[in-house]
């Protein structure tokens, strides 16, 4: 069933050497390999594509999706694989190794064409049990009275529906709810009005999380915000909702790590089944970042009354870890029209449709779908209210999103005061584009690192200004990724005399954090900038803004491994906003970078800068990241909607 050019275990290191499988998958495959004794060469294979595929992110490996003549993508193919996906199934089934669904024995569970390890399969399985558990409904007691507070809350709109209103109907009315949309589309707005429903009605105990200290401070924020807008409008109306309810409605978020309880040097959390979360309702926003095996955990924490409401855009770059839990629970939504262009469109059962009808006063029998499934949980925020008045980058962000290639040249093309294009432009001088960013982020950093030499010795302050410009980059190596970005913009920042470089600890200089170190509080993404301390000008000290708005400061020395942050990576963003954004593309991607350079990923690039965005690339390149759509093979979207 497998032919090869070379013995298999001389492939493997030549795979290796040509970074299409890494040394880890090497050795799971030989590991693997040498523990099963009816071991065959298909067999080690197979597991090498696995273990490729959960590098990649991916849960599972769709046996029927392999291309049969060039499974690793070669140049020229040294291995292929002979007969059909049955014949491929009905061969890995006989191994030892793997298991049907049921055998929690086996290290590879083998569910109709998908193959996992047995871990992968047992966090989705339970996942989607978990979520399958909890999408019911909830009895609404007194539906006129509801139906009152709810146009209390919202006003009428142009709209012929409000799906802010249907969301909070929605999730007011089942123990599950999923609040999904682009930026400014009203989620926090729409869970505050949500919130002050329940509080009005009853005493919970309610949670915010995020899945990093930098979201769940904005989490905060944003509450915070709306909370004020909201008294005002109630204020303005002699409305049967009480300030009182409003003043009830939580607004300190945390991060997930800290609410399921870290126990150091450990994967496990204090909280879990045997030990429940203490609350009636969790928030989790930020939920599109949230990986598979920490959704597992987080819904094993769950107590068995509780509600939970899940925020996110499900358009956004998926976790960084295995999965794509937020975009799996939102793909039956997804309609595809015959010319290939693909819409979010609502699906209700008929009972939900009835019940959500009432509470609005809206029609939502052409939603009704006779298999709804988790769809009465689910609710979709198209119209942003945040890009009205910045109209350039809601309509990059949106013709990106759709892979609109037309419209977004059409965007380009406009001259939107806040969109710079810098094209990547070789000259005997050197990259023009680059040095164009470089004296770009030179005039931005500039601001902070100006206030630091003129003697602001108030962190908070500092760090705010820090904030406002970022650079992100597709890539973490090369000249346009991370590492080469970060050294190119400290020896321009040198230059100008804005830094010295002498010691390896200066003062401005941002720091991101690359791991946990439970002990003191500091987690993978964290940012913080070295500052002189307050209390001792003389002391450099690394200053980071905590989630609920504290200040947290580590002697340099002691930080756990980290790197400059002048730019970081677009994946490292995700779950932080700043006003200006610079995204760098790689001019000559390699094939795998290539790969890595998706829609998704430009769009989350372009939906972190509140008022201005450039882009250093190359048009080409920029279109076909773009018109390249990121697909992560699970099977939680099929478990959950068939
Ligand atoms: N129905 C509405 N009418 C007018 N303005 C609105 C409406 N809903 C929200 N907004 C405004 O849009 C902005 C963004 O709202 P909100 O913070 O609720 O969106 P969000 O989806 O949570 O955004 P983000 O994804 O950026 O966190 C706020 O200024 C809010 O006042």
């Amino acid at each position: 069933m497998i032919a090869l050019d070379k013995p298999l275990e001389r492939l493997l290191k030549e795979w290796e050497q040509q970074r299409l499988l890494t040394a880890l998958d090497r050795h799971f495959a030989l590991e693997m390999s040498a523990m099963h004794a009816d071991s065959t060469p298909l067999f080690t294979f197979i597991c090498a594509l696995l273990s490729r595929q959960l590098s990649l992110q991916h849960t599972c490996l769709p046996l029927n999706l392999i291309d049969n003549s060039n499974p690793l993508a070669e140049v020229t193919a040294q291995c292929q694989l002979l007969g059909s996906t049955v014949e491929l199934v009905d061969a890995l089934s006989q191994s030892s190794a793997v298991g049907t669904p049921s055998d929690t024995g086996k290290p590879l569970i083998l569910d109709g064409n998908n193959l996992y390890l047995q871990r992968y399969y047992q966090f989705e399985y339970q996942v989607s049990e978990q979520l399958k558990r909890l999408c019911v409904p909830i009895d609404v007691d007194d539906i006129p009275h509801t139906q009152t507070l709810l146009s209390a809350l919202f006003s009428p709109t142009a709209q012929a529906l409000d799906w802010q209103k249907i969301a909070t109907a929605t999730a007011f009315s089942h123990k599950l709810a999923v609040i999904t949309g682009g930026p400014g589309t009203g989620k926090t707005t729409t869970v505050t009005k949500l919130l002050l429903l329940l509080c009005q009605q009853q005493t919970l105990t309610i949670k915010l999380v995020a899945p990093t200290g930098k979201a769940a401070a904005r989490l905060s924020e944003s509450i915070k915000a709306s909370k004020v807008r909201l008294a005002t409008e109630l204020g303005q109306k002699s409305d049967p909702l009480s300030l009182t309810a409003l003043a009830a409605v939580p607004e300190e978020a945390t991060t997930l790590h800290r609410l399921l309880g870290v126990i150091p040097n450990s994967h496990r959390f204090r909280h879990h089944k045997d030990n429940p979360l203490r609350l009636d309702l969790l928030i989790v926003d930020e939920a599109s970042m949230v990986d598979l095996p920490m959704m597992h955990k987080l819904l094993d924490a769950l107590p068995e009354h509780a509600r939970l409401i899940l925020l996110g855009d499900q358009d956004q770059l998926a976790s960084v870890e295995a999965g794509a839990v937020l975009a799996d629970i939102c793909a039956g939504l997804k309609q595809v029209s015959a010319d290939g262009v693909s819409q979010w469109r609502m699906r209700y059962s008929p009972d939900k449709a009835k019940l959500l009808s009432q509470l609005t006063a809206s029609d939502l029998t052409p939603f009704v779908s006779p298999d709804a499934q988790i769809g009465d949980a689910l609710a979709m925020l198209m119209h942003s209210h945040r890009f009205q008045g910045d109209a350039g980058i809601g309509l990059l962000a949106g013709a990106v999103n759709r892979s609109d290639l037309e419209a977004v040249l059409h965007v380009w093309q406009q001259g939107y005061q806040e969109l710079l294009w810098i094209e990547h432009q070789d000259t005997p001088q050197g990259n023009l584009g680059l040095q164009a960013l470089l004296t770009q982020s030179v005039e931005h950093y500039g601001v902070y690192l100006k206030a630091i030499a003129s003697g602001c010795h108030t962190p908070s302050e500092i760090i705010d200004r820090f904030n406002q410009y970022r650079i992100l980059c597709a890539m973490r190596v090369g000249e346009f990724g991370v590492e080469g970005i970060n050294a190119s913009v400290s020896q321009a920042l040198a230059q100008a005399q804005l830094i010295s470089l002498s010691h390896e600890f200066y003062a401005g200089r941002p720091v991101i954090i690359q791991s946990n170190d439970y002990n003191l509080g500091l987690f993978n993404g964290d940012i913080g900038v070295i500052l002189p301390d307050e209390t001792n000008h003389s002391r450099l000290m690394a200053h980071f803004v905590q989630a609920d708005g504290s200040l947290l400061k580590v002697l340099p020395a002691r930080l756990p491994s980290h790197e400059t942050c002048f730019a970081m990576t677009v994946h490292k963003s995700q779950g932080s906003e700043f006003s200006q954004v610079a995204l760098v593309l790689p001019p000559r991607p390699s094939a795998a970078q290539r790969q890595l350079l998706s829609k998704e990923l430009v769009y989350t690039a372009i939906t972190r800068a509140k008022n201005h965005f450039s882009c250093l690339g190359s048009q080409k390149i920029f279109e076909a990241a773009c018109a390249q759509a990121t697909q992560r093979a699970s099977g939680l979207a099929n478990r959950l909607w068939q």
